[in-house]
């Protein structure tokens, strides 16, 4: 099952492996024909009523796989206002092989002709709102004719998420869909055929740049839309909480806080400008901070707990203290991680331990990705949080889904990458399902990684990372 905001990430990522949408359209269109062939005799008449968008293009394609059949295209709209490049390419191609097509120009000038098929491909994953003209009147012709209806991808009208079908929207006899079953086809009853139309199980596995279309934002933002987050850090150590709080700026989030002891306050605020610092009694963590922190973590929509605090007993005590009464969301790094798997918490956890620290936690590794996939898949059903389990490939599970990420380079195993990649979780959190911003952060932090080493060799330093992560979100391959 795969909702059309996935299918469009999958699209992307099928792309960037090699498989561009031309091809897919190409297969799309092979299988609705494929359908009119099963659904009719040879020589029948079949009408091929296309949108301007993709939805259409499928069709534009089936055309070319129904030579023994009476085929007439109807394209809703002048050719020029064909919305995407693959599809025009499909609608040129006929035009050149003299196929038989009428522009449709108003809703009116729509002439079926009583045909025995029509496939409907006004609109599929790309539709907004109720049916506008001449997609409405041109379904209610193809509703009230005497047809086989089969309809590409979703009969248009129907939300392919939801099922929800707006006024007037098509009836179809069968739906062609494709690459995977869609949760609004589940209820119409209607058959569905779901076509393979050649996408890698590779798109969905590894994290790609079609993941990162899901990082949106809309011109009337306010600060804060993107997401506050507090780190819980410092102590032994000031650089990591420092570093991830930059990178939680860095990876989009609006305001970043660090609570740490007031004796590595100045020293951390020292670090940047960009940083808030909210100190708290003490040299480290410890249980009497905790009501402090567990108040101002409420403030924030993601906690980012652990980059610096160290493993002393009385921190790992507050860490657990802190969790057992904590109900948000946090991301948990570095020596906080041990605690997780004996702590009770209400939290939404996402915990990113490298291998060792995954061990540390319980869980069992492996040197070889696929088997490290399935063990890192039960270790999180069986702790009950998202885990980030960091590698040359890294592992993304909530024990449901599973993702792999396959960015960075061996110039990243210097000190303070763990921090980066703790703070650009945390911000991504703040707007992403966790296994969604883990993936992505995981991505993009190796993405960033091999940015500055192509440029530079090795020798990268942490805030090198830092510095890099807005290209890595938001740049094209070839900036
Ligand atoms: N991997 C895959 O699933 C593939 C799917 N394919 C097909 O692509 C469509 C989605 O195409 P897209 O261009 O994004 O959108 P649509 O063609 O569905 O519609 C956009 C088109 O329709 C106009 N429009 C939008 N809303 C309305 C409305 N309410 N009334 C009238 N017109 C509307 C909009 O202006 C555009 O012109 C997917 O369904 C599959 O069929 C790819 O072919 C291959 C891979
Ligand atoms: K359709």
């Amino acid at each position: 099952m795969i909702t059309a905001e996935r299918m469009a990430v999958v699209d992307r990522n099928a792309a960037a492996l090699g498989v561009p949408q031309k091809q897919l359209m190409e297969s799309s269109g092979n299988a609705v024909a494929r359908a009119v062939r099963e659904a009719s005799e040879e020589g029948a008449q079949v009408a091929l009523v296309c949108g301007r968008g993709n939805n259409g293009g499928d069709a534009l394609v089936a055309a070319r796989f129904l030579k023994d059949y009476d085929v007439t295209v109807h394209l809703l709209g002048r050719a020029e206002t064909i919305t995407t490049d693959i599809a025009r390419e499909n609608w040129d191609a006929l035009q050149d092989a003299e196929f038989e097509t009428q522009v449709v120009r108003d809703s009116a000038d729509l002439a079926l002709d009583d045909p025995d098929v029509v496939v409907d491909a006004m609109l599929g994953t790309g539709i907004t709102g109720s049916l506008r003209e001449p997609e409405a009147t041109a379904a209610r012709a193809i509703n009230d004719s005497d047809a086989l209806v089969v309809a590409v991808d979703v009969p248009s009208g129907v939300d392919a998420n939801t099922g929800e079908a707006a006024a007037g929207a098509v009836e179809a006899d069968h739906v062609v869909t494709f690459h995977d079953m869609k949760p609004g086809l589940e209820s119409l009853k209607t058959e569905v055929t779901v076509a393979d139309i050649g996408i890698p199980a590779a798109a969905e596995t590894f994290v790609g740049p079609g993941d990162l279309t899901r990082l949106t934002r809309k011109s009337a933002s306010h600060k804060g839309d993107h997401g506050e987050v507090l780190v819980v850090g410092g102590g032994p150590y000031t650089g990591a909480p420092a570093l991830a709080a930059q990178a939680a700026l860095r990876a989009g989030a609006d305001l970043v806080r660090v609570a740490c002891p007031n004796n590595v306050a100045d020293e951390i605020q020292g670090y940047s400008e960009n940083l808030i610092v909210r100190p708290f009694e003490g040299e480290r963590f410890t249980p009497e901070a905790v009501d402090h922190v567990q108040s101002l973590a409420a403030e924030h929509d993601v906690t980012v707990l652990g980059p610096g605090l160290g493993d002393a007993q009385a921190t790992l005590t507050a860490v657990s203290n802190f969790l057992a009464g904590f109900s948000g969301t946090a991301v948990v790094d570095a020596d906080a991680l041990q605690v997780v798997p004996e702590v009770e918490t209400d939290a939404d956890l996402l915990c990113t331990p490298h291998q060792g620290e995954l061990r540390k936690m319980g869980g069992e590794t492996s040197d070889d990705w696929r088997e490290r996939e399935g063990l890192v898949t039960e270790f999180a059903a069986e702790v009950g949080h998202t885990l980030l389990v960091k590698g040359a490939y890294d592992i993304v599970s909530d024990g449901e889904t599973t993702r792999i990420g396959r960015t960075g380079n061996p110039g990243m195993t210097v000190g303070g990458t763990g921090d980066v990649l703790a703070g650009a979780t945390g911000a991504l959190a703040c707007t992403q399902p966790l296994v969604d911003a883990a993936a992505i952060a995981a991505y993009v932090n190796g993405r960033a990684g091999d940015r500055v080493v192509d440029r530079q060799g090795y020798g990268l330093v942490a805030t090198d990372l830092v510095d890099e992560l807005p290209l890595a979100l938001w740049g094209d391959d070839d900036e």
